[in-house]
């Protein structure tokens, strides 16, 4: 039984216009704890128009949360980031009982998504514009800064807490509302997220969630034109359905989309702390993370001497349920995703991989998997192709730089990559040559609210956190003013 100490952030009501509301139909979404299939919670299936609901309460806000003083906003943000740091144990029980991930990790998640509040309530006091020298004396040319309107933004499971931050925040820093529809598998920690959003004297109307059937709420909020900008982040796939369904009111997107990391380990790295980086980027959240390292690359020198030392601290992590003190590695969010490990795997074997350690499903049983290491795998291979989504890392060797090179942006992803060498002309090179959004160069953890999120070719459009995170919901206007 999910005990808080503040019982109120367990909600199963939408929040829409300020008010917490459930379904007309009376229609309810189950939430599970995917450890143990117990229901943890529900929340409301709303309709069609029941979102029309909240657009409309988004525009009514709208009118005067953007005319409110930046530095206003930015108190109610600062608010809300305090409220989120001092319920961060509730928001973590929240995220481990409906997502699976261990308290710890979810603790550290709670503080992250509350990273980013803290973060755009400072940059959205910095929301400057230009005055350009007119080409003629009788003209005076300024660009002004505004909020874009209406948002709406879609969110995945696997960050219940910091994949929503990551819009709101920057979003109603600009003076822009927001709607929200996160994941129906983890829709509790958004309520949760509203509840302290209320607390923090955040407006009615300002930041709503809603949840209830993808495609139908989708339809809603990509068919509005009073929505201007939708922030998506999940799967490529769902992103290019969101895309089309956008395109006919020309809405500004956000999309961060889906990764297939490689991890590159050069014959000069330091092969203690490739390890540890390969543990940290490949089976963080249970290997559930768009910048998990999905094809570990070595190079030939170092490719058994790598492939020991991983196995050997892969075989001791511990699995378990995330609220056991001490597991690291949690249960996967469901069937499906467990089926498309095991598919990974048993293509890989049948092409010729080999299990060195784990391999499949945990003794716990459930969707807990055994964290993987395969070697002698090749780029033919579906773990090779698709994103795993999984505690599998899969060892391909390499000889040459310019091999590696080519082999690691044969992707249609461009999310984030990762390198090993103690070579300075080489980490040049590749950190170059590498066509990815994000490079982590001898480190496997590269995410933070300062720096700019997101990925190249079919891993997303724009950019998340850091000083160009808030640029994603503002409009600029040139003003051209005769003065002769
Ligand atoms: N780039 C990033 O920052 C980032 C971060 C987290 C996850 N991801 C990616 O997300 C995926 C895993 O998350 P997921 O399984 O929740 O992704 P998903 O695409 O299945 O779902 C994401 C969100 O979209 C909604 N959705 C699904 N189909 C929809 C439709 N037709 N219309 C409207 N909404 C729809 C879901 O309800 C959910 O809220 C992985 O590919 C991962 O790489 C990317
Ligand atoms: O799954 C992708 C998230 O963006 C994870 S993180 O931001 O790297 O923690």
């Amino acid at each position: 039984m999910l005990k808080l100490n503040n019982p109120d952030l367990l909600r199963n009501a939408c929040l829409v216009a300020g008010e917490w509301v459930r379904a007309g139909s009376g229609e309810t979404i189950i939430v599970t704890n995917p450890a143990n299939g117990e229901i943890v919670g529900e929340v409301p299936s709303l309709a069609a128009d029941e979102i029309e609901q909240a657009v409309d309460a988004a525009q009514k806000a709208f009118t005067t949360w953007s005319r409110l003083a930046a530095k206003d906003r930015s108190a109610a943000l600062r608010r809300w980031f305090d409220l989120m740091v001092a319920h961060a144990d509730d928001l973590a029980a929240l995220m481990t009982a409906e997502q699976g991930k261990p308290l710890a990790e979810a603790r550290g998640e709670a503080l992250y998504a509350a990273s980013f509040v803290e973060w755009f309530a400072e940059e959205g006091k910095r929301i400057y514009g230009d005055t350009i020298p007119a080409p003629t004396n009788d003209k005076r040319l300024i660009v002004l800064k505004q909020p874009i309107g209406v948002c709406a933004a879609i969110t995945p499971w696997n960050f219940p807490a910091a994949m929503i931050t990551r819009k709101a925040a920057p979003a109603l820093a600009a003076g822009c509302t927001m709607i929200v529809k996160p994941a129906e598998q983890t829709p509790l920690t958004a309520l949760a997220l509203g509840v302290l959003a209320i607390k923090a004297g955040i407006p009615a109307g300002v930041f709503q969630v809603v949840t209830g059937k993808a495609r139908e709420i989708g339809g809603v909020l990509t068919g509005s034109d009073v929505i201007r900008k939708l922030s998506f982040t999940g799967s490529t796939e769902v992103g290019r359905i969101l895309m089309a369904q956008s395109a006919p009111t020309i809405k500004k997107l956000s999309l961060e989309l889906g990764g297939n990391a490689p991890f590159i380990v050069f014959d000069d790295a330091d092969l203690d702390a490739a390890v540890e980086g390969a543990i940290a980027s490949k089976y963080r959240n249970a290997g559930q993370t768009c910048v998990c390292s999905n094809r570990l690359y070595v190079q030939a020198g170092v490719y058994d001497a790598f492939a020991e030392k991983l196995a050997a601290r892969v075989a001791a992590l511990p699995v378990g349920v995330g609220t056991e003190a001490g597991v690291l590695i949690g249960p996967l969010i469901d069937g499906d995703a467990i089926a498309k490990v095991e598919s990974h795997v048993a293509d890989a074997v049948s092409k010729g991989a080999k299990i060195v350690t784990g391999g499949k499903r945990h003794a716990l049983g459930g969707t807990f998997f055994e964290p993987t290491v395969l070697t002698g795998t090749t780029q033919d291979m579906k773990i090779a192709r698709e994103e795993t989504f999984g505690p599998v890392a899969p060892l391909f060797r390499f000889e040459t730089e310019e091999e590696v090179v080519a082999m690691a942006n044969d992707t249609e992803f461009g999310l984030a990559a990762y390198f090993y060498t103690e070579n300075v002309r080489r980490t040049w090179r590749v950190a170059e040559a590498l066509e990815y959004g994000m490079v982590g160069h001898n480190t496997g953890l590269i995410s933070n609210e300062v720096a700019p999120f997101g990925g190249v070719k079919q891993s997303g459009l724009g950019r998340e956190g850091s000083r160009y995170g808030i640029e994603e919901y503002i409009e600029m206007k040139y003003l051209c003013s005769a003065i002769g």
